[in-house]
């Protein structure tokens, strides 16, 4: 039976980086494609960020009890939906995965798959670091978006906390100081658990 390599840490600790290697070094880990019925930007694709839908494709979805999770954000431009979904595509029988998520996802996910097959990643970053890391980010970006950075640090404190944590079982935690320390550390665990 294959498992799902569970990606999770606060913002900016490097969760993006760390899955874009993985997919490098360890290619036989496929990836799960999620839905979202926010419009596509215009450098999107549909399959390859997300699978862009519309609310009756979700509806079809929750109908037949196939949404494995859902979270809904409400923008500027409306709500926006983003959702895990059993397309058929998952096939735990005989593949393994890696994912990138939230804490609240990953509970989702081990209620619908089952505990022993979502493996949580949980990877760290001290505070400081990763505020430099955050803003050094933003700053590259063309129309940075200050305040925002800030709001998900702060929400991160709430949603990552030590009793989150802990009810969820995550014990072990990957420290994303040196990336290449981080990786192979990973990659051993992987390796461990399959
Ligand atoms: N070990 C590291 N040392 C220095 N910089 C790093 C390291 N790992 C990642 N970074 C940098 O930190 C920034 C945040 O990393 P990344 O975007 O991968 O984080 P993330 O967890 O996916 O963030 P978010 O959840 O906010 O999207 C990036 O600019 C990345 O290049």
């Amino acid at each position: 039976m294959g498992k799902i390599f569970y990606l999770m840490g606060k913002s900016s600790s490097g969760k993006d980086t760390i899955f874009k290697e993985l997919k490098k070094r360890m290619p036989f880990l496929h990836t799960v494609t999620i839905y979202t019925t926010r419009p596509m930007r215009e450098n999107e694709r549909d399959g390859e960020e997300y699978f862009f839908v519309d609310d009756k494709v979700l509806d079809a979805f929750q109908k037949e009890n196939r949404v494995i999770e859902l979270r809904e954000y409400h923008t500027v431009h409306g709500i926006w939906k983003y959702f895990t979904a059993d397309d058929g595509k998952i096939r735990l029988e005989d593949q393994d995965y890696l994912m990138i998520g939230t804490l609240e996802s990953f509970e989702k996910m081990c209620g619908y798959f089952g505990k022993g097959q979502i493996v949580p990643v949980y990877v760290e970053v001290e505070d400081g670091e990763r505020l430099f890391r955050a803003l050094s980010r933003e700053r590259m970006q063309e129309k940075p978006k200050y305040a925002e950075m800030c709001r998900r640090f702060l929400a991160d404190t709430e949603d990552f906390s030590e009793e989150n944590l802990s009810r969820c079982g995550i014990q072990r935690r990957f420290q994303n100081i040196v990336l290449e320390d981080c990786l192979n550390e990973i990659m051993l665990y992987i390796q461990k658990c399959l």
